[in-house]
């Protein structure tokens, strides 16, 4: 479903990202894990992207994604085939979360019954109250605004999701009912998932399988199963052996 060939990324004279290569199989829960500036984000964005990477091959659902940088036309069925939610789930905030929901299907040039429908069935499958459609982000908590940046991801029925520590920003009860769901989530829709996070119990308990990264390289790539008993490195044992 998604594969990166010898991929290399840079900001000016820093190399973030060497030389990665990964593939990901459709129906994967791949979480990915590492510590803060390990690249995670980088690589998130540039399956989606929103960053190009300076050298490599990254191929998602049949469409070449890079390099060079992918037409506009690519571009456009990306944006239907991937859907992607960030921590804090950072919404319009001059959309109403109706609006918000919508943002994709309108985009892709849906009429105004199958938008209306999409962000029904979206806001069904979060788990939000109908009574918010009408609100502005601004009237929202923390975790009806995660929520909705979940509806979000999903109303344009992507087949990929991108999930950049999207339960950072919520409570521990929530987060947990957040997990719960996003796994049945993915499950029901048959998604492939790409979920990062820093925390290791989150990243065991939620991945098919767990990509450990460390400066941009791999240190190991496998079930959770292997990661958590048979880790790879002194890092990945490192961080099984302090999860909190
Ligand atoms: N647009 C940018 N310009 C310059 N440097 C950047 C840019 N984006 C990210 N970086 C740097 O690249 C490195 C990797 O960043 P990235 O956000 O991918 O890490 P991360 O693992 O997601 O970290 P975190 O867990 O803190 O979100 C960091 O050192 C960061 O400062």
């Amino acid at each position: 479903m998604i594969s990166l060939d010898s991929v290399k990324k840079s900001y000016g004279d820093k190399t973030i990202i060497e030389s990665l290569s990964l593939k990901v199989s459709r129906g994967e829960f791949l979480t990915i894990l590492g510590e803060s500036g390990s690249g995670k984000s980088t690589l998130l964005k540039m399956i989606n992207g929103l960053v190009t990477p300076d050298s490599g091959t990254i191929m998602v659902d049949g469409t070449k994604v890079a390099t060079p940088a992918p037409s506009e036309s690519d571009l456009v069925k990306l944006r239907r085939t991937v859907g992607y939610a960030v921590q804090g789930s950072v919404l319009f905030p001059h959309l109403s979360v109706a609006q918000n929901i919508g943002y994709v299907p309108k985009i892709s040039g849906a009429s105004k019954g199958e938008i209306k429908e999409a962000v029904h069935r979206a806001i069904k499958i979060a788990g939000l109250d109908e009574d918010l459609l009408d609100r502005m982000p601004a009237q929202l908590s923390g975790g009806q605004a995660q929520r909705v940046g979940i509806a979000r991801s999903i109303a344009g029925r992507p087949r990929i999701l991108l999930m950049d520590e999207p339960f950072g920003a919520v409570d521990e009860i929530t987060r947990r009912a957040l997990q719960d769901e996003i796994v049945e989530i993915v499950g029901q829709e048959g998604l492939t998932c790409l979920f990062v996070t820093h925390d290791t119990a989150e990243a065991l308990k939620l991945g098919s399988k767990v990509l450990v990264l460390k400066n941009g390289a791999i240190e190991q790539y496998d079930t959770p199963d292997e990661v958590a008993n048979h880790g790879a490195t002194d890092y990945v044992r490192t961080l099984v052996n302090h999860q909190s």
